[in-house]
């Protein structure tokens, strides 16, 4: 389809900058995060997290295949399987998904009772059923756009590994695997999901657009942690 030039668009300049400005809303500032990182969480606090959060690692890769699903462009939709993959693992026992699971298992929870997800709240069923229907719903590119927060999650991952090594000596460096794998793998995605964004929303309209769906998946985030702080400490 040809592009007729809109005069209200951003620059990529502008629109990046637009784009990262989000960050102040990042879920690293939320004080559930700050009481993560500064060794402040009771057992019970983190495997409540833990379980709450297997529920967005389990949605994630159906999210992706969401915007697959919506998407014409070969080239961006065999980019994208990679995250399916990433997440469920080229065979069985691997990938992103498991990893999470053997997070769980040190912190004490059987891999039943996180699977079958007794203890998630319905706040963070809310905030991640509303991510997945968001990326089904909504253009290809403006799903792509929600998925940016990954843009800030390399640095608060790198300080979560050290932050939790430091303040829960009985959570040993294996059952980190999920981050200290990810924290590369986030990098190079964020890499490729931002020039896909910059390239593919050209219009004002489109620009955004997917700052609105940044914003909202800040929003998503946000209200999980809100959620997971109030479970029972
Ligand atoms: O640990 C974190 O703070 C964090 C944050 C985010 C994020 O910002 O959405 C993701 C992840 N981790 C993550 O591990 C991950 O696989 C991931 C995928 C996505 C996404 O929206 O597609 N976000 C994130």
């Amino acid at each position: 389809m040809p592009h007729t030039p809109d005069s209200r668009a951003l620059s990529r300049e502008e629109f990046l900058e637009r784009l990262r400005a989000l960050s102040a809303r990042y879920w690293s500032s939320h004080p559930f995060h700050q009481r993560m990182h500064a060794g402040d969480l009771s057992r019970a606090e983190l495997r409540a997290w833990a379980a709450n959060r297997w529920c967005y690692q389990d949605a994630l890769p159906r999210k992706d295949a969401a915007i697959i699903a919506n998407c014409p462009v070969p080239e961006v939709r065999r980019l994208w399987l990679e995250r399916v993959v990433y997440h469920d693992g080229a065979v069985s026992g691997e990938g992103g998904r498991e990893d999470w699971l053997r997070l769980c298992a040190a912190l004490g929870l059987s891999r039943a009772e996180v699977v079958d997800e007794r203890h998630v709240v319905p706040g963070v069923r809310f905030a991640v059923d509303a991510y997945v229907t968001f990326a089904r719903t909504r253009p290809w590119e403006i799903g792509v756009a929600s998925g940016l927060t990954e843009m800030f999650a390399g640095h608060l991952m790198r300080r979560r590994v050290t932050d939790v090594l430091a303040h829960y000596p009985w959570i040993d460096r294996a059952a980190l695997a999920y981050f200290t794998t990810r924290v590369e793998a986030v990098r190079d995605e964020g890499k490729v999901a931002v020039d896909i964004v910059l390239t593919h929303c050209r219009t004002r309209e489109q620009q955004d657009e997917a700052i609105a769906a940044l914003s909202f998946k800040c929003d998503v985030l946000w209200s999980m942690l809100d959620a997971i702080s109030a479970c029972p400490r």
